[in-house]
């Protein structure tokens, strides 16, 4: 273990660890039920393809009844939501957006976690959020950038299955910065 005897700045403070191996974030213990599947761009002479969904993936056995896309402009943030019935399938395939969730659910063994995951074209997953985990999204660049959200039950006009709380929120531990 490095020990900054008197070589560095007196204020100076050693990083602790971030990153593992397989490069994903050292503190990330997912919620339970919460699934990531990671994908990779097929990078073409033109291009590149990317999945987004498969049913043979089998991340869940529930159907896809609708898919939209919400676009967030520079800085913009989506948050709180939760569903009580309605899983999320949520898939940044436009810029990058940081996608933030947590567990309220008493009952819950990771009750009071949150995830925090950064993706987008450069680091491609489909991010299944089961109901009533609340969920907020942020664009944190500059550049336009937009989700997919592939749901097993589609939006209810006359009775959304969607609650929110303010984004500043003291009842959610986490602020997007
Ligand atoms: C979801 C949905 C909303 N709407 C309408 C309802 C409302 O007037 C307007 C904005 O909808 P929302 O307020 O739900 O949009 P938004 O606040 O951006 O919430 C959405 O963001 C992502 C990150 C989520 O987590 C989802 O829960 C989704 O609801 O669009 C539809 O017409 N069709 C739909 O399928």
């Amino acid at each position: 273990m490095l020990q900054a005897e008197k070589w560095s700045i007196d204020s100076a403070i050693k990083d602790a660890k971030s990153i593992t191996a397989q490069w994903n974030p050292s503190n990330l213990d997912l919620i339970d039920g919460v699934k990531v599947k990671e994908v990779k761009n097929v990078i073409k002479n033109n291009g590149f393809l990317t999945e987004i969904y498969r049913q043979d993936w089998e991340l869940d056995n529930l159907t896809v009844d609708q898919i939209f896309q919400v676009s967030l402009l520079p800085g913009g943030i989506s948050a709180w939501h939760a569903h009580e019935v309605t899983t999320d399938r949520i898939f940044v395939n436009t810029g990058l957006i940081k996608v933030v969730l947590y567990d309220a659910r008493p009952e819950s063994p990771t009750y009071g976690q949150i995830n925090e995951f950064r993706c987008g074209a450069f680091r491609p997953m489909l991010i299944i959020v089961p109901p009533r985990i609340w969920h907020g999204v942020q664009n944190f660049t500059n550049e336009h950038a937009a989700l997919l959200n592939i749901v097993d039950r589609a939006y209810q006009y006359d009775d959304p299955d969607h609650w929110r709380i303010p984004v500043n929120s003291p009842e959610i531990p986490y602020t997007f910065s």
